[in-house]
Formats: structure tokens, sequence, C-alpha cells
């Protein structure tokens, strides 16, 4: 049997293959597979002008013929004729598109430098327009060597002439070929100095902000500088979070110290001074301390959002994203979830497919809210010592971004899985309208911060107090006999000893096991809860002498602290959290799932860090 010509669409990621792809072949598609590899096989049919058809397959998009995934090294074998199960196509149509034509171009170059039958589809230039861009297809076509037909793959614009011209290419075509071997050209850094120049050429309008902006992203979104770019920028945050917010700690404290100073001396002494000093003043204060390190986290957080950076790390994000099955639309919820997982969680309605949702709403706990924040600068500056790793990076900032970067890990395995198990399917890509860069205007970012401090302190004045405040109250009574321990005689004491048995061996002392229960309020209640228990056993000598980190130093072991951050970084420790997932989802299946995979998680990591620790002899 003798079969139709084979015409393989490829390009970049996001380029418009498969939107060009549905568009010439309709209904007439197959998916199947590449023998041996997980990559689908999408054919299609189609017919030329003349009537005659044509067998189109869609390729996996990828940046260059330089593969790093398997989708990338089936598209990089098909054009050069070595994949299994598949023909050497008899022409190859590329995807390029319009709005971003320096990157795809580079790949156009490389391709066109292979000598096989092909034409360009130049993509989007509906965008284009929009964009005020403006191009010379003779020139481009020129350059590049041959043909180029502009194409809006979504409206079905350009069809007619690309099928024109395929039908030309196919003409021209010699009907065998030798499959080319390795005689492309390998040096990408020299398709990309061309592809600027062609660019340069083809291009022969667009908006001055926009040429700035163009150039600018040219190193943001570069798939090498570009994620180190993101990292580099996410380690100064963290970094500073811990260096700029010594001098306003020490106001706050300051504060703190002198209400609790001036209502010990003038008020009597009794169960309300007790609990005014105790509960409400050291215990709220221990958690307020930490107001400027979320603000410093904020400040950076806005900035890069006001300034446009923020939708390019979401594109950088796009690709991890995509190779665990989800697609760019979920880092939107994600990154909220940094905030607070409650809004992240809500944001996933914007997620049509319900198993993608599902899955971004499973994951969001573990992007690291912001109520996480005191737990952990409270446990690193008791722990880990303010010393520079090398000049210039400090060793608290560098455990706090680590500490980060495992809450993401965790969801990106979490993400694996689930993709491939409870809800089963594939990351689409999405296309993301880059904003112009612009300065950050100080009033909305200020605005931002202000906003901020006002949720904080609020939490701060409402759950958090009275959590703490019924919670001193539980690990005040009933008072316990002389010689024995209150923080374990009380109420609170014996909750915390039943469950001491179950966190004994991830390392938890008996303090920790009272305080992770009214942390599931608020997380930030696991810091007022250290400092109400240990104000309370404190002998009167104690009493205030030393801040809380100070006295954690003194009674912990570092594998218990390190466990008891591993622990916060995956527990699912927030009550309001679970209650959005329950009215999201209207039921307590998913909410349930959640609660179970994460006290899962939480438990295994904090008993591997522990061990390990204790193994290390740390
Ligand atoms: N405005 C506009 N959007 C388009 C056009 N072509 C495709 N898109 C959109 O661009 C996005 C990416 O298109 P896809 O067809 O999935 O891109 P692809 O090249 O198959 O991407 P990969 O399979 O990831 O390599 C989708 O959201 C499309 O709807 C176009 O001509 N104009
Ligand atoms: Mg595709």
């Amino acid at each position: 049997m003798d079969h139709p010509p084979l015409v393989a669409l490829v390009g970049n990621p996001n380029a418009g293959k498969s939107a060009l792809f549905n568009a010439l072949t309709g209904a007439r598609q197959k998916v199947g597979n590449y023998p041996g590899v997980t990559v689908e096989r999408h054919s299609g049919r189609m017919a030329l002008p003349d009537g005659r058809p044509i067998e189109l397959v869609d390729l996996p998009g990828t940046y260059s013929l330089d593969p790093s995934s398997p989708d990338e090294a089936v598209t990089r074998d098909v054009v050069l004729g070595r994949q299994q199960g598949e023909r050497l196509p008899d022409v190859l149509v590329v995807v390029a598109d319009a709005t971003n034509l320096d990157n795809h171009l580079r790949f156009v170059l490389q391709l066109k430098a292979l000598d096989r039958p092909m034409l360009v589809a130049l993509n989007m230039v509906d965008m284009a327009e929009r964009d005020g861009l403006k191009f010379d297809l003779d020139a481009l076509s020129a350059e590049i060597g041959c043909p180029v037909v502009p194409t809006v793959a979504v409206r079905k614009r350009g069809l007619d002439a690309l099928r024109d011209a395929l039908a030309e290419v196919l003409a021209g075509a010699p009907a065998t070929l030798p499959p080319p071997l390795d005689s492309f050209d390998a040096d990408i850094r020299h398709f990309q100095r061309e592809a600027r120049r062609v660019a340069g050429v083809a291009i022969t309008e667009q908006p001055r902000a926009r040429a700035v902006t163009r150039s600018m992203d040219a190193i943001a979104l570069h798939p090498v500088f570009g994620p180190i770019i993101l990292l580099t920028l996410m380690f100064v945050m963290f970094q500073a979070v811990f260096s700029w917010s010594e001098a306003p700690i020490g106001w706050i404290e300051g504060l703190q110290g002198w209400l609790a100073e001036t209502a010990v001396a003038t008020l009597p002494e009794n169960f309300l001074r007790d609990l005014l000093v105790e509960g409400i003043i050291n215990g709220v204060g221990s958690v307020v301390v930490f107001l400027p390190q979320i603000l410093i986290l904020f400040l950076f957080i806005l900035v890069l959002e006001a300034s446009g950076y923020m939708v390019r790390a979401a594109f950088l994000m796009d690709r991890l994203m995509a190779s665990v099955g989800l697609s760019g639309r979920a880092f939107i919820p994600l990154l909220s979830s940094f905030a607070c997982a409650i809004p992240g969680i809500m944001a996933t309605r914007a997620i049509d497919d319900p198993k993608e949702r599902l899955t971004t709403i499973l994951i969001a706990p573990l992007m690291t809210c912001s109520a996480r924040l005191p737990v952990y600068a409270l446990i690193i500056g008791a722990f880990i010592p303010a010393r520079q790793v090398v000049p210039g990076v400090g060793l608290q900032g560098l455990v706090l971004f680590v500490l980060y970067l495992s809450g993401i890990v965790g969801a990106v395995l979490a993400a694996f899985v689930l993709r491939r198990t409870l809800a089963k399917g594939q990351g689409g890509g999405f296309m993301m309208e880059m904003p112009r860069y612009q300065m950050p205007s100080l009033r909305d970012v200020a605005l931002g911060l202000w906003h901020r401090a006002y949720v904080f302190l609020r939490r701060a004045g409402t759950t958090i107090m009275a959590v703490t405040v019924a919670l001193w109250l539980l690990a005040s009574y009933p008072v316990a006999p002389e010689g024995v321990k209150q923080s374990e005689y009380s109420a609170a004491g014996r909750i915390a000893s039943g469950l001491e048995v179950v966190l004994k061996p991830i390392g938890f002392n008996h303090e920790m096991s009272l305080a992770v229960i009214p942390a599931m309020a608020a997380r930030e209640v696991a810091v007022s809860a250290l400092q109400t228990v240990y104000a309370i056993d404190a002998t009167d000598e104690e009493q205030g002498a030393q801040e809380l980190g100070g006295r954690l130093s003194g009674r912990w072991s570092l594998p218990t602290a390190l466990a008891f951050l591993a622990w916060f970084v995956f527990a699912p420790q927030c009550l309001s959290t679970i209650a959005v997932v329950r009215r999201e989802t209207n039921g307590w299946r998913v909410p349930g799932l959640m609660l179970g995979y994460l006290f899962a998680l939480a438990y295994a990591a904090a008993g591997i860090t522990y061990w390990s620790a204790v193994a290390l002899g740390l």
C-alpha cells in the first residue's frame, strides 16, 4: 500500500502546533504511542487543495534538537528519520510564534540547517498585530530560505495559503532522501545570534517599550539564565528576611518587654495579671515579633509582581509544571498559596480540567504560607547560627530557602504521583501574556504592605489571641502540686502526653506535642504556645529573663528542632484550609484525602529528618 506523504508539525512549545493540527485535520485524528516510550503520537488526515491526502503528525514541542526530555527526543528522532515507528517526514511545517519571533527563530534556523523540505507557519499573527508588530514576510522568507505563511491557528486563518505552500514544497521535494545524520550544527549560540539578526531584519516596526521588554526577556526567559535569575532572586529574598529584620524585631521586643514590665509593676499580682502578661503580652507578642520578616517577604513579592516579573516566573515554571502533569494555569493559585492556601485554593476555580484542579487543590497547602514563617524563623533563629557560609550568604537565610524549596519539591512529587493515580491526566501548555516591565509604584507597594500588616495583626488580635488565651488557661489549670511540672499536670499537658506517644518516635518532646494541637487553628500559635508552656514552667528568676529562642536552644536538641521544622513544612496544620477545601469540593472526600496524605508526609519527613540528624551526630 502506498502511504500518503507525511508532514510533521514541529516548533517550540506553545507555538500553536496542536492548534494548527486541530484546525487542519479536524476530527480525522488518531492517537497512538511511539513504541518503547510513553510519548503519544498524534496523527491525522488532511487534504491538499487538489484533494490529495496528507498524513499530518503533531510532534512534541522542543526548544532545539538537543533534547532534554523523552518527548523532545522523539521530536528530534522523527525529524532526523531515526524514530522507530515513524517514516522520515517528507516536509516539515515549522510553527513559530510571531510575538516571540527572535526566540522561535532559533529552532527554525536549526531545522533549516538540516536541509530538509520545509515551510514556516508564522502563527499568532493576531497577537503580534495587537502588539503593534509589523513584519516583512518576503525578507523573512528569503533569510530563512523557505516559504513563510502567516496563520492564526485558533481562528483558522491562513490555512488555505498554508495548504497551497505545502503543495508547492511537496512538488519540489525529492521523492526520497537519505536521512540526515549528525550533520547539523550543534552550536546553539550561533543559531541564537542568527535568530536575533533575522528577527531584526523581519520585524519592521515595534513599539519602543516593547523593544526594551523584549531584550530584557531575552535574558529573563532564557532557558538557562532565566531559572538562574529566578533562583537567585528567591535566594536573596530569603537572605533579606533575616538580615534586614534584626533592628525592627528588636524594637518590637523592646515594646513588648516594656509593656510586660509596666503591667507587672502596676497591677496587683493575681490571675488577671498573669493572663495579661503571660497569655496576651508575651504569648501574642511572641508571634507579632515576626511582623518585620513577613513584611520583608511581601515587599519582595509585591515588587516582583508590580514590575511584571512574576508572570515571567510563571512562564519559567510552566515547563516544570507540565513535566509533573500540571499546566501554568495552576501556577497562580500555587503562587497565591505562598501568602495563604485559602485564596490559593479558591483561585483554582480558574482551572477548567477537574482533575488538574483537584491536584492543584491537594498540593496548595505545601506551598509555604506566611503563617509558617514565624515558626520557621523562631526555630532557625534559635538553632541555626547566624554565620556566613560564604561572604554575603547567611546560613539562616539558606536554611529558610531550603525549607521553602522542600515544600515545593514535596508539591512537585505529590502532583507527579496524583497525576498518575487518582487524578490521571496531562498538563497542557497555556499561553501567558507578558506584560511590560515597569517600575513598581511606591504607593501600590506601600498599600500592599499595609494590607499585609493589617491582615497579620488582625489575625494576631483575634484567632491567635483567642487560641493563645485558651491554651494558657488549659495549661495553667489544674494547678500542679509542688514538685510536679505544671505543663505536664495541666489539662493541656495531659492531652499532649497522649499525643506524645505518637510523636515521640519522630523526635518530638512534650512541649512540641502540646504546641501542635492549638497550631491547627493557626500555625503561628505554635510559637505562642511554646512561649506559654515555657513561661508557665519557668521559675521566678527565669521568668521573662530569656526570650523564647534562648529557652528553646537550651532545651531542645538540634535533631528535635529540625524534625519540628520538617513537620511544619508538610503537616496540614490549618483547619480553615480544610474547611475551604470541603466547601470547594462539596464533601469530605478531598479534605480527608488531604489530611491523610499530608499528615503521613509530615510524619515521615519529620521522622527521617530526626533520625538522619541523630545518625549524623548533630
Ligand atoms: N491568539 C492566538 N492564540 C493561539 C494561536 N495558536 C495557538 N494559540 C494558543 O496558544 C496556546 C498554545 O497552543 P498549542 O497549540 O497548545 O501549542 P503547541 O505548539 O502544541 O504547544 P506544545 O504542544 O506544548 O509544544 C493555546 O492556548 C492556543 O489556544 C493563534 O494563532 N493565536
Ligand atoms: Mg501541542
